[in-house]
């Protein structure tokens, strides 16, 4: 995927996003980290085209992903939003399901047999038959990624999985993610707030700050305090923790 020239407004004449252009590191996790407001959420709903761009474009394979129909788009990228509809009296086994309408003219069809691997894959088997409102918040998740690997896509992106998650729960849900980029080889695109979760999981970090990519490249080159402290505008420091290896940490005072 390579981003061309994207720019993008909210408001009229006064354009945030403006000629961003950027190569996507394939078969790689890849995390857009930077202060509220920089635009994470945006750059992504453009690579993904829930958003059109004002101007440039998102090249896949060739071609223009506004030139793709929904369904192309679908079996392409698939999205995990930070905040999901929950609908009463849909199973587990039903949202699941959703994933497959990229291939399906109608979901009522969708053969259970179809979904068994990605619940399997997201551990959710036992769980199938269940109401998805009666699950907790970390096996929700869950069955929205699995519904997003539904898909097949060789875009998996998401928008602060761990958000409303615990400390456990967040953890089982990155090894989730890691384990699922190591399998099927597929390039995960997420936007994170925590600095060292992003660090921890990342191949690839995109700095972002007021609609512009400030600094990009693996973890090993962007874990800098000086670049860390101007991203966030904050005082930034890297401490080695036991066990553990480098932890950033704020010390503002
Ligand atoms: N629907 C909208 N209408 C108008 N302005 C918007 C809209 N959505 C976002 N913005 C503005 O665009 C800018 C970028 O927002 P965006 O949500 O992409 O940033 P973010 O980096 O994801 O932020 P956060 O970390 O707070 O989630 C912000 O200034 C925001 O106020």
């Amino acid at each position: 995927m390579k981003l061309d020239d994207l720019s993008y407004k909210y408001v009229e004449n006064e354009p945030f996003i403006s000629g961003l252009s950027q190569e996507v590191p394939e078969g790689q996790i890849l995390s857009i980290i930077g202060p509220n407001g920089a635009g994470k959420s945006t750059l992504l709903q453009l690579m993904s085209g829930q958003r059109q761009p004002d101007s440039g474009k998102v090249i896949l394979d060739g071609q223009s992903l506004s030139d793709l129909s929904l369904k192309q788009r679908a079996q392409k990228i698939a999205v995990v939003q930070q905040q999901n509809q929950v609908y009463d009296r849909m199973t587990v086994s039903d949202v699941v399901k959703t994933g497959r309408a990229a291939y399906h003219s109608l979901l009522a069809t969708i053969p259970d047999s179809e979904i068994s691997e990605f619940l399997k894959t997201a551990d959710l088997t036992d769980l199938a038959d269940k109401q998805i409102t009666e699950l907790s918040g970390g096996q929700q998740q869950r069955v929205w990624i699995a519904a997003a690997l539904a898909q097949e896509p060789d875009y998996l992106m998401l928008d602060e999985p761990t958000t409303y998650l615990d400390v456990h729960f967040q953890k089982e849900i990155m090894d989730l993610i890691k384990q699922l980029q190591r399998e099927k080889q597929i390039t995960v695109i997420m936007v994170i707030h925590n600095i060292n979760t992003a660090f921890k999981v990342s191949d690839q970090i995109w700095m972002m700050r007021a609609g512009k990519l400030v600094k990009t490249g693996t973890v090993s080159e962007l874990e800098d305090e000086r670049l860390l402290s101007e991203l966030f505008a904050s005082e930034m420091r890297i401490v080695d923790v036991p066990d553990y290896g480098k932890y950033v940490v704020d010390i503002n005072r």
